[in-house]
């Protein structure tokens, strides 16, 4: 496996159990692209309404391994649909979907399995296990996955440091602020050190400077390697970054 390097000092990253992406920074190669993505929730409706309208129309976009991209537009505007199709939540109407070299499209049961097991995702809602603890929230994908319990542990120490999480291991969601849960989300979604985040609405609940937190994290494991997309309405938090912008309207990419 290569040795990683923070993009911004040129070090070797030591925090490989939270990251340790041997695919990112491929010059150039893909971590996602739609060609002529149509999605129509409801096929029916579109032929009895003159109002409906497609939830994406003629959708095409590239995101190179490596790649931070935000995706922003008005509520209604598609933003959610895209990255549900990109996991496989939703399937297309038409068009070709592919993540890290897999067609989504084209993919079933196990094979989807697999593939969402290298795709990180953050919600804006958090989706935490209220009767578990931060550490057990954070270690239950792993479980679940077969890690044994010393890979585990060996992965839970560095993510919740990464996350600033590391004196809370033992708390329970109802005793954290939003701005944690939302680490503590962030720490699930990394903690089985994917390629590829994507975060729907991920600074939605948050105030400004809770939001600001959350985005230097996704910064930060983009520096370590990961592919990052994140969806937004926050132009604040988008102009504090320099980073690629798609914008939508309608179910179209401006
Ligand atoms: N499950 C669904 N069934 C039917 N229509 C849906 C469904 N989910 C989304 N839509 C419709 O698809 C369109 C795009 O919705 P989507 O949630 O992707 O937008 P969004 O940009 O993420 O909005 P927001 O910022 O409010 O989350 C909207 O018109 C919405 O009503």
């Amino acid at each position: 496996m290569p040795v990683l390097t923070n993009k911004q000092t040129n070090e070797p990253i030591s925090n490989q159990a939270v990251i340790g992406q041997e695919t990112a920074q491929e010059n150039g190669a893909m971590m996602v692209q739609l060609r002529d993505v149509k999605k129509n929730y409801d096929r029916d409706r579109v032929a009895t309404s003159a109002e409906y309208r497609n939830a994406l129309v003629n959708i095409n976009l590239e995101v190179k391994k490596g790649e931070f991209v935000f995706i922003t537009g008005p509520s209604g505007s598609g933003k959610s649909t895209l990255l549900k199709l990109l996991y496989g939540e939703e399937v297309p109407t038409s068009g070709e979907i592919v993540v890290d070299e897999c067609n989504v499209t084209a993919l079933r049961g196990n094979r989807l399995s697999l593939l969402r097991r290298r795709i990180g995702i953050v919600f804006q809602d958090y989706k935490l296990i209220p009767q578990r603890t931060v550490a057990e929230n954070i270690t239950v994908v792993l479980q679940v996955q077969g890690y044994t319990r010393k890979e585990i542990q060996r992965r839970l120490e560095p993510t919740l440091k990464l996350v600033g999480l590391l004196t809370k291991a033992a708390c329970f969601p109802s005793q954290l602020s939003g701005g944690e849960q939302q680490r503590v989300s962030i720490a699930r979604a990394i903690v089985s050190t994917p390629p590829l985040i994507l975060a729907d609405e991920p600074t939605g609940n948050l105030d400004p400077d809770n939001s600001w937190q959350i985005i230097q994290i996704f910064r930060k494991l983009n520096t370590f390697g990961a592919t990052v997309i994140v969806t937004t309405h926050d132009e604040q938090l988008v102009r504090g970054c320099n980073h690629r912008v798609v914008q939508m309207l309608d179910g179209k990419i401006l």
